[in-house]
């Protein structure tokens, strides 16, 4: 029955998609016309980094497998700048207004790791089904309400999602069945004292407020611009009271957007005011269904594919316009050993690049959907997907980006922007060994630096409309 249930809702979906079909992404094929997160010089930042850690969900402490040398191999392997750091209610508020603060210590002590490499830190408040208690990670185990109903274990995690217990825990958390225990409040309140904590992190650029958030019985829309939308609210001001300037990241529910499908999550304002002073920030995730079903990136299932990303990137940016939020696309990603995958992910990046989005990949955990492996030594290995995700790439703009790309077949990196009063310094780009191993060539703009150790070359900014084009030294 539940089966049949999902493979309904996937049946749906995959008609609505090819419905939808791929319509014209609005806007010219730049980055111009969109907002953007910038750092404390006013530059616009192009993030690009990957989820730590998958490890973490299960882990009874919370934390995930890395340690501060493998986030150093990062930086020197990928040239990375952003990181969705994944934290848990359970840990965060093991009992009802009771906060482990060792446990944000250990926190704060890896966001130190990333923060001392320049990366930008987005705490994510992960869940996957809801909790321990009904199979998932994420929700503490006084917060699951089931009453009692089954939770059986399915060959496919995602069909838990559907169990009896499952959406009776959601539906108590939603407030969706009947009035009790107000569980939102306790989640705003757990948000506020970890953004308590963060507020004066520099490596902090803010707070993804919920993992592909799930109504339990109230799907699509109804769930989105309801029960969603009221908690983010909640959730926004919570945090307003304690932390003025940190980006809050929302996501739209777990299986629409996600999929390609239009978002019904409504505008929401920040308390910080309206227009540049906003700080909220749109998060989708990127999972076409062809791949949820285990398709590859070839033949028929690429074409499939193809036509999502196409919806996916409409329907994304039509959500952000409402939102009138910059993107960042919170988690992407798949089984890289699989037909096409890499082409796959290298299309999500130009994608993303299209979009003037920033990207976390789905995740650094060693393993077939990874940058690397274990050997049989238990040493880290480089996988295919190092090269792919090594992409050269703008990391801070100087100004408005009108657009940006890598060429993999020109071999050209393009950076297109406006200079803009009040922003300072030069516009900084990642020039990976692999493709620049003397530097670059640099037309349209001047060299102010070029650091070899750490790949970045800045470039002069100032008044005016700057189009630079960097080709390989040799
Ligand atoms: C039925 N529901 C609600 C559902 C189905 C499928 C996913 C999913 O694949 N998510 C993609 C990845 N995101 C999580 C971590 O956030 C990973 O475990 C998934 O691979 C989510 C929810």
């Amino acid at each position: 029955r539940t089966w049949t249930v999902v493979s309904l809702v996937l049946a749906v979906a995959a008609a609505l998609l090819v419905a939808v079909g791929p319509e014209r992404a609005s806007g010219a094929d730049g980055a111009g016309g969109r907002r953007w997160i910038t750092d404390g010089q006013g530059r616009a930042l192009v993030l690009n980094g990957l989820n730590t850690a998958s490890s973490a969900k299960s882990a009874p402490d919370g934390m995930p497998w890395i340690h501060s040398a493998d986030v150093a191999r990062e930086k020197r392997r990928l040239g990375t700048n952003f990181v969705r750091f994944l934290i848990q209610w359970r840990t965060i508020e093991p009992r009802p207004g009771r906060y482990d603060d060792r446990y944000l210590d250990e926190v704060a002590a890896r966001v130190g790791w990333y923060g001392s490499r320049g990366y930008h830190v987005m705490l994510d408040m992960h869940q996957d089904v809801y909790g321990p208690r009904t199979k998932g990670n994420g929700a503490p185990a006084w917060a699951t309400e089931t009453d009692g109903l089954p939770v059986a274990e399915q060959g496919q995690w995602e069909l838990e999602y559907v169990q009896p217990g499952t959406l009776r825990a959601f539906d108590h958390f939603w407030g969706t069945r009947r009035a009790g225990r107000n569980l939102r409040a306790r989640y705003a309140a757990a948000w506020a004292h970890v953004a308590a904590r963060f507020a004066h992190d520099p490596a902090v650029i803010g707070y993804d407020l919920m993992n592909e958030p799930w109504g339990g019985s109230l799907q699509g829309p109804a769930f989105e611009a309801g029960p969603l939308a009221a908690l983010y609210r909640r959730t926004i001001a919570a945090i307003r009271s304690v932390d003025p300037d940190s980006w809050i990241f929302v996501e739209p529910e777990a299986v629409s957007a996600n999929w390609g499908l239009p978002s019904g999550l409504p505008y929401l304002k920040d308390p910080r005011g309206d227009g540049d002073r906003a700080r909220i920030a749109y998060a989708p995730h990127l999972y076409p269904l062809p791949m949820d079903l285990g398709g590859g990136y070839t033949g028929g299932t690429r074409a499939w594919v193809r036509r999502t990303l196409g919806s996916w990137r409409a329907q994304t940016e039509r959500t952000a316009r409402r939102l009138d939020a910059p993107v960042v696309i919170g988690e992407y990603g798949l089984d890289a050993t699989r037909p096409g995958a890499l082409t796959y992910v290298a299309e999500v990046r130009r994608t993303a690049e299209r979009l003037g989005a920033g990207t976390a990949y789905w995740s650094n955990d060693p393993g077939p959907w990874a940058p690397w492996r274990r050997s049989k030594g238990g040493r880290l290995r480089a996988t295919k997907l190092l090269a792919v995700l090594d992409r050269p790439t703008p990391l801070a703009v100087a100004g408005i980006p009108e657009s940006y790309g890598w060429d993999g077949k020109s071999h050209t990196l393009a950076v297109r922007w406006e200079g803009a009063a009040g922003v300072t310094g030069g516009t900084e780009v990642y020039l990976p060994e692999r493709f620049f191993p003397d530097g670059g060539r640099v037309t349209g703009g001047d060299v102010v630096s070029w650091d070899a150790a750490s790949r970045v070359l800045v470039l002069r900014s100032g008044p005016g409309d700057h189009h630079v084009r960097i080709t390989p030294a040799t």
